[in-house]
């Protein structure tokens, strides 16, 4: 067994919040040293540009303080998280939509390549972005009767190329190219089939549980020889959007503001609402 530093002991409880409001909590454990990173913005964990911030900030912490393992899940039983905060597309305050897609490149950069082991405990749908969380982390385990999935194209929009990337790298390339063009959710049971998650759990508890013991599985495991073999890896994955992050911004915003894409996406703001 290999001993954690005093130092990452000593975190214990912790929120993190550049505003009044927590959206993302950290619970460490500090006899295994595994992180829990809740994501608590009701009703649906939308990311927006605070949450990334301090999803950011926690991710980064963990990595300086040698966390043994981070499982990242939802504060609702409901909603994993409803992907990005399609709000945000339309802010017009100056500056954001850069800050805002910078703040989930930076993430999606931390979490794929995290020195810690991690888990995503997809503990409600999670369509788009929230299914990008997941398929950044290491492993998944899933409630059942939920949907998961990239539907992009169903908004009228393009997953760029680190999505796609995240997701051929656990599903492959012919089932990503199905999956993404048609926009598909799948259910807990078709994900599993496809080996998009690695297990389905009952309930939360349940799923928190299942995720530690995925952990477990790295007790006895030098953290260099493992963290070094994951940054092997996924590193290429990782380079391919640190080297290309100015170039992916502006297709993001060139593609985003454009007149089409606005119209498509108040008619699927519009097609929610009405869904209810
Ligand atoms: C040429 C191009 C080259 C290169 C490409 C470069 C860039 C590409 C450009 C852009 C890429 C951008 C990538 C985007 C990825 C995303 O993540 S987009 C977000 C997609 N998300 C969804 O489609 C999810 C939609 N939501 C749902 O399906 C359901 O809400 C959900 C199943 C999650 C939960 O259902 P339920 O519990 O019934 O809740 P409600 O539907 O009733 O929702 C509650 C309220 O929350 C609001 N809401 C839901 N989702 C979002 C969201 N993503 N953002 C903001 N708000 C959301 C919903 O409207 C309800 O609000 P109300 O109570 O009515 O006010």
């Amino acid at each position: 067994m290999f001993l954690r530093r005093s130092v990452t002991l000593a975190m214990s409880l912790k929120n993190y919040s550049s505003e009044a409001k927590n959206l993302v909590a950290v619970a460490v454990n500090n006899q295994t040293g595994v992180a829990t990173v809740t994501l608590q913005r009701p009703p649906v964990n939308s990311l927006n540009l605070e949450l990334l911030n301090e999803l950011s900030s926690a991710l980064t912490e963990l990595e300086e303080k040698k966390a043994r393992g981070i499982i990242l899940k939802s504060s609702s039983d409901s909603v994993f998280s409803a992907g990005l905060d399609i709000h945000e597309f339309s802010n017009t305050e100056e500056g954001r939509l850069k800050k805002f897609w910078t703040a989930l490149q930076d993430v999606w950069i931390k979490l794929y390549g995290h020195s810690a082991p991690t888990v995503a405990c997809i503990n409600g749908h999670a369509p788009a972005g929230g299914c990008l969380l997941a398929l950044s982390c290491e492993y998944r385990v899933m409630l059942k009767q939920k949907t998961i999935g990239l539907n992009e194209t169903k908004l009228g929009i393009v997953a760029p190329l680190w999505f796609i990337a995240s997701m051929e790298n656990v599903i492959g390339r012919r089932l990503t190219e199905l999956s993404l063009t048609t926009g598909k959710m799948y259910t807990t049971e078709e994900a599993l089939k496809i080996g998009l998650i690695d297990e389905i759990a009952e309930d939360t508890n349940d799923a928190v549980s299942k995720s530690e013991n995925f952990l477990k599985l790295f007790q006895n495991i030098s953290p260099f020889a493992r963290s070094q073999t994951k940054k092997f890896i996924r590193g290429n994955t990782v380079q391919s959007l640190v080297k290309t992050r100015e170039a992916d911004l502006k297709a993001f915003i060139d593609d985003i503001t454009s007149e089409k894409v606005q119209k498509g996406l108040k008619v699927y703001m519009e097609s929610l609402k009405k869904g209810k």
